[in-house]
Formats: C-alpha cells, sequence, structure tokens
C-alpha cells in the first residue's frame, strides 16, 4: 500500500503575496540589521589596533578617522561613540522589524484562520461527522498559531542572522582567505547537522502533534459529556482514558525533546571545536606578523556571530518542525471538498409552493450498507405525512436527504418538480424549516435566536413568530421573556422550552416545507399540548414532513408511512391503515391501551 500523498505547504505563499509591502520593509530593517552586526566588533579592532597597539590607519582611512597617534582620546572617544550608536541602530532595527515581522503573523494567520474557518462551516456533514470536535478546534487554532511563530522566526532569527552569516564570511575571506576558508570549514558540517536533525524533528513534531489533537478531541468529548460521566459515576474511567491519551501525547513531546536536546550539544561542541581551533591559528597568525590583533578580534567575534544563530538553529527548527507539520494539517483540510455542491447551471425558481416528491429513493451513508431501500411519496403543500417507524428504521435519514444533508444514492427528490440537485443549495435550504429533536439554540437572547431563522430579522418579528405559533407566553414568562440569555447549546431552558424558540424560528423564516422532529422525551400534558399546538401551527398551509413520536399527530396526518429498516411497509391514512389491520393497526390497538402520555415507537422484532 502506498503512503497517501502529504498535502502541499505552498498555499501559505497566496497569504504571503498581499504582505509584501510589510515583507519587503521588514527585509530591509532586517537586512540593515545585518549590516549594523557586521561593523558591531569593528569600533574594537580600532581601539585595540589603532588606539592601544598606536598602528597606522590604513590609507583609506586618514582623514576620516583622527589620527591614532596625534588624536589618541578623540579617536578613542569617537569609536566609544560609534558603537554607542551602532547598539542604539541596532536596538531600534530589532524593534522596527519585530514589529513589522510580528504584524505580518498576525494578519495572516487572521486570514488563514478566517478562510479556513469559512471553507469548514461549507464542508458537508459527512465530513463534520467524520471529525472530533476538539481536532478541528486544535487546527483552526493551535495549527494556526504555529504559522505566526513561523513567519516571526523567519523574519526575526533567520533573514538577519541569515545576512549575516553571508556577510562576516565575506568580510573573513577579504580580510585572509586562507585563515577565514579555515574558520568557515565548519560550516557546511553545521548545515548538513541541522538538517539531519531537522528531518528527525520534524517526523517526531509530526507524531507531538497528533497526540495532541487526539487528546484535546478527547477532552472536549469527556467534557462535553460530563453530564453522562457523573450520571454513570465513571469519572475513574475517564481519568484512565485520559491518563493514556495524555501519556501517549508526553511520549510523543519527550522523543522529540530527546532530538533536539542532541541538536543543541552537537552544534555547540563543533563550535566550541571550531572556535578553539581558530583561536589557535589566529594567535599564531598574530605572532608571525600576518594578522593584526584588532582582525584576530573580528574574526573571533565574527565566528561567534556565526556560532549564535547556528546554536539558535535548534530552537528555530523547532519552530519550523511544527510550522511545517501545521502547513500539512492546515492543507488537509483546505483540500477537502465539500460534498454536495451546486450545479453549475443551478437557477432559483422565483417562488416555491413546496411540493416534495420521493421518486424510488436510496441511499447509504457509506459503501458499506443501504439505508433506504426505493423511498417513494409525495408531500403536497398544505400537508402533512408522518413518518413512523423504529429506531433506526431511516426516518430522519429521509428528512435530512430534502435539504440535501446528504444527496441520494439513487432515485431522485423533486421540489416543485425540479431534482432538489439541480437547485441552489442556499436557495433550497431556504425553502425549508427545520425543528430537530433536541433543537440547538445559540448563546444569545431567546428573540436573537429565533430571528436566526431569518437574515435581518429583528426583535419584533421574533416576537411575533413566537405568537403567530402560540408560544409567546411560554417565553414571556422566563425571567427576562425575549431578552433572558440562552446559554451555550441551550442547558438553561428546558427542553419544551427549547422546542418552542425552535418552533418560532422556523416559523419566523417563512419557508414552504418543514421539518419536524417531534420530541420524544416526556413533556408534561401542558406543555406537550402547547407545543402540538405550536407545531400544528406551523405546519398548517405548509408541506410537513413530521417524524411522529405522538399518536394526536400520527392520527392527523395525511399520510402516514410505516417505515421498517429503510423501506415503507405501510402508507396511508390513519383510516386506511386501522383496515389493514397491519404493523400500524396493532400498534395503534397496544398503544391505545397505555395510559398518556402516548408515545408512538415503534419496536423492531
Ligand atoms: N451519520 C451516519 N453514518 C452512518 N450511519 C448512520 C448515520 N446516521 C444514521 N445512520 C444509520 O442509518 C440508519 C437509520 O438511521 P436514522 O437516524 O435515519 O433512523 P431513525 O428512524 O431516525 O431513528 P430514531 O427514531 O432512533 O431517530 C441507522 O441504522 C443508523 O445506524
Amino acid at each position: 500500500m502506498t503512503a497517501p500523498a502529504r498535502p502541499s505547504r505552498r498555499w501559505l505563499v497566496a497569504y504571503l503575496r498581499p504582505e509584501w509591502r510589510a515583507l519587503g520593509a521588514g527585509s530591509a530593517v532586517m537586512a540593515a540589521r545585518a549590516c549594523v552586526l557586521l561593523a558591531l566588533p569593528w569600533p574594537l579592532k580600532f581601539i585595540i589596533d589603532n588606539v592601544i597597539f598606536q598602528r597606522k590607519l590604513a590609507p583609506l582611512l586618514h582623514g576620516v578617522l583622527p589620527d591614532p597617534v596625534a588624536h589618541r582620546v578623540e579617536l578613542l572617544n569617537l569609536l566609544g561613540l560609534t558603537m554607542l550608536g551602532l547598539g542604539a541602530l541596532d536596538a531600534l532595527l530589532v524593534f522596527v522589524g519585530n514589529r513589522l515581522f510580528l504584524d505580518v503573523g498576525q494578519r495572516v494567520v487572521f486570514r488563514v484562520r478566517s478562510d479556513l474557518f469559512a471553507h469548514l462551516q461549507r464542508l458537508s456533514l459527512d465530513f463534520h461527522r467524520r471529525q472530533r470536535g476538539g481536532e478541528l478546534m486544535a487546527r483552526l487554532s493551535g495549527d494556526v498559531r504555529q504559522l505566526q511563530d513561523f513567519i516571526a522566526a523567519v523574519g526575526i532569527d533567520l533573514l538577519p542572522h541569515g545576512l549575516t552569516i553571508i556577510g562576516m564570511a565575506t568580510v573573513m575571506l577579504l580580510i585572509d582567505w586562507r585563515y577565514a576558508l579555515l574558520a568557515l570549514s565548519v560550516a557546511p558540517i553545521l548545515f548538513l547537522m541541522a538538517r539531519f536533525y531537522a528531518d528527525r524533528l520534524r517526523q517526531r513534531l509530526r507524531q507531538v502533534r497528533r497526540q495532541e489533537s487526539t487528546l484535546s478531541g478527547l477532552t472536549q468529548e469527556i467534557l462535553g459529556g460530563v453530564q453522562v460521566v457523573q450520571a454513570f459515576a465513571r469519572e475513574t474511567h475517564e481519568d484512565a482514558r485520559f491518563g493514556e491519551q495524555a501519556g501517549k501525547s508526553l511520549t510523543a513531546s519527550l522523543q522529540a525533546n530527546t532530538v533536539q536536546a542532541q541538536f543543541g550539544p552537537a552544534m555547540n561542541f563543533i563550535i566550541a571545536v571550531a572556535t578553539g581551533a581558530i583561536a589557535w591559528y589566529g594567535a599564531i597568525s598574530v605572532i608571525q606578523g600576518t594578522l593584526t590583533p584588532g582582525e584576530l578580534l573580528i574574526f573571533l567575534a565574527y565566528l561567534r556571530g556565526i556560532a549564535t544563530p547556528a546554536r539558535q538553529f535548534a530552537k528555530t527548527g523547532r519552530i519550523f518542525g511544527r510550522a511545517s507539520v501545521a502547513l500539512e494539517r492546515i492543507g488537509e483540510y483546505r483540500a477537502e471538498q465539500p460534498s454536495i455542491v451546486d450545479d453549475q447551471n443551478a437557477v432559483a425558481p422565483e417562488a416555491c409552493a413546496g411540493r416534495v416528491e420521493f421518486r424510488a429513493v436510496g441511499f447509504g451513508y457509506g459503501a458499506a450498507q443501504d439505508v433506504l431501500h426505493d423511498i417513494s411519496f409525495t408531500l403536497e403543500p398544505g400537508r402533512t405525512v408522518a413518518l413512523v417507524g423504529a429506531t433506526g428504521s431511516g426516518k430522519s435519514t429521509i428528512a435530512s436527504l430534502i435539504p440535501r444533508f446528504y444527496d441520494a444514492g439513487s432515485g431522485s427528490i423533486l421540489l416543485d418538480g425540479s431534482d432538489i440537485r439541480t437547485l441552489p443549495l442556499n436557495w433550497l435550504r431556504r425553502q425549508i424549516g427545520l425543528v430537530l429533536q433536541e433543537p440547538l439554540l445559540f448563546q444569545a437572547r431567546i428573540w436573537e435566536n429565533i430571528a436566526y431563522g431569518m437574515a435581518g430579522a429583528g426583535r419584533s418579528e421574533a416576537i411575533a413568530a413566537a405568537r403567530d405559533v402560540g408560544v409567546d407566553d411560554i417565553i414571556e414568562r422566563l425571567p427576562g421573556g425575549f431578552d433572558a440569555m440562552v446559554n451555550e447549546r441551550g442547558l438553561n431552558l428546558s427542553g419544551g422550552q427549547r422546542q418552542c424558540v425552535a418552533i418560532a424560528r422556523a416559523m419566523l423564516c417563512g419557508a414552504p416545507v418543514v421539518i419536524l422532529d417531534e420530541p420524544s422525551s416526556s413533556l408534561d400534558a401542558a406543555t406537550e399540548q402547547r407545543l402540538m399546538r405550536a407545531l400544528e401551527r406551523l405546519a398548517s398551509q405548509r408541506a410537513a414532513l413530521v417524524i411522529a413520536h405522538r399518536l394526536a399527530t400520527v392520527m392527523n396526518a395525511d399520510l402516514i408511512l410505516v417505515l421498517d429498516q429503510g423501506r415503507i411497509v405501510e402508507r396511508g391514512s390513519h383510516a386506511d391503515l386501522l383496515a389493514a389491520a397491519g404493523t400500524y393497526a396493532t400498534l395503534w390497538h397496544a398503544l391505545r391501551e397505555i395510559p398518556e402520555p402516548p408515545k408512538l415507537r415503534l419496536v423492531s422484532p
């Protein structure tokens, strides 16, 4: 089996391109800084050679610098001031350069994150169902942040130090090429070693990131389901699960640390040997008179100037390794394409009556097994179709095909006679009001949650929608009424109250087709009646597909479809089905004998 191709990391270039001005300015500043670093040891050279040892100035510097014999103190003062000036200039350039590169990093991260978020939002449900929640968060926040460190490391560390190294090598060659070659012979060894370790480090860091993502996914899963954990007193079990994963993450990090820890000392050792050899050879050259003490100082200072960033490659290597892994991981998500896309020739119809027709629809979530077989029915405007059947018989799956959360595997679904695959996706979804069994609310005021149903709707429209479905008094009874804050996922509201908000939201969106997944949980009789009335008001005048759990809903439906293992086994009105004396009739009679509240829940044999 061949390993899957690594996603490209080039996509970052597109994000850097608009930053060319700031990047150019930053690079110029850092190039200037490299010059300053190059110049820094020179005043000291002149102090040693000319001020202390009273050597004559090079002919080029006559008239530029005060004479070392006649104006010794002036020369010393000037050199001292130059050192001070160079130090201050270096600080200023570092400040400006850092700001420029850090700002570019922030802006790039902002855009990468926004684009990735927008992209992820539009990926089809099958992608999201495959992902662990924590994994998405890990890539959106953690991985994206690595890019910022990477841009800063390139601009702030690599660029000035790289230029400095090149500059220093050139100057060394100009002073004494034989000596310079000896000093620089260490550079290829450092380079090869840095590459060797960078590759190994990258592999390890990829492991670290994978384990960290899994850990954050697991954490989110456990803490998100903390109620179940506590209810079954499984805290110790979850501690163990968390501990096991955290252990894997720790092992991966320790392995990466080992590589990194080897890298620094190995570089240091080579640099120490090189410095020793150069100092020794340099001292001999000074004794023989082929090198001045000041020049030896320049060599040693430059060697330090080369060694310091080389040593820093250990740190930069880690940042690069992490960024490289992050680029791959974000690239993987960027390469994902929504499986449900608009038809190129899709044109939005002017109006929608809401007639939904299933024609011999078959569907499976994966290639493994079909969940729906040969489903055909028609939902007319103003009518209600109820889906009943055992758990897992395919009711929610049928409902999810209408807004194209998934596409039918075979057969077709038509809206007003047009195949829904030929209609613009956004338009199609705007024609459908959805009330889920467990409605999802956002952390916002109640009226804002209702107004979510229609872009641009305000508080008064939200209240009017709640009034239309007759749940306004239920909401008004809450502390704060329509302005009450809903906390994350709406957990501070009861199941019935959440349903009321969701029904009002579907009402507000004014869609001609509504899909209602009735709450199957027990509600008190009064709330249940109110909800039923609200659902009826929402469904009236529209085409309503109801996943029915209540006898009252089923009885009043225009068409009842009884599902069993993804097939429609019976169909007709309540009266027809009772007369047919089949599965439905048996169930109905059995349920009528059960005291209130009646729930229609067929159970597979
Ligand atoms: N995302 C999914 N991936 C794979 N299989 C799925 C997925 N969702 C549902 N299924 C499978 O499809 C079948 C039908 O599920 P569906 O949710 O439509 O049943 P249902 O009749 O709505 O059940 P319930 O009344 O319990 O909500 C089940 O066997 C289920 O395991």
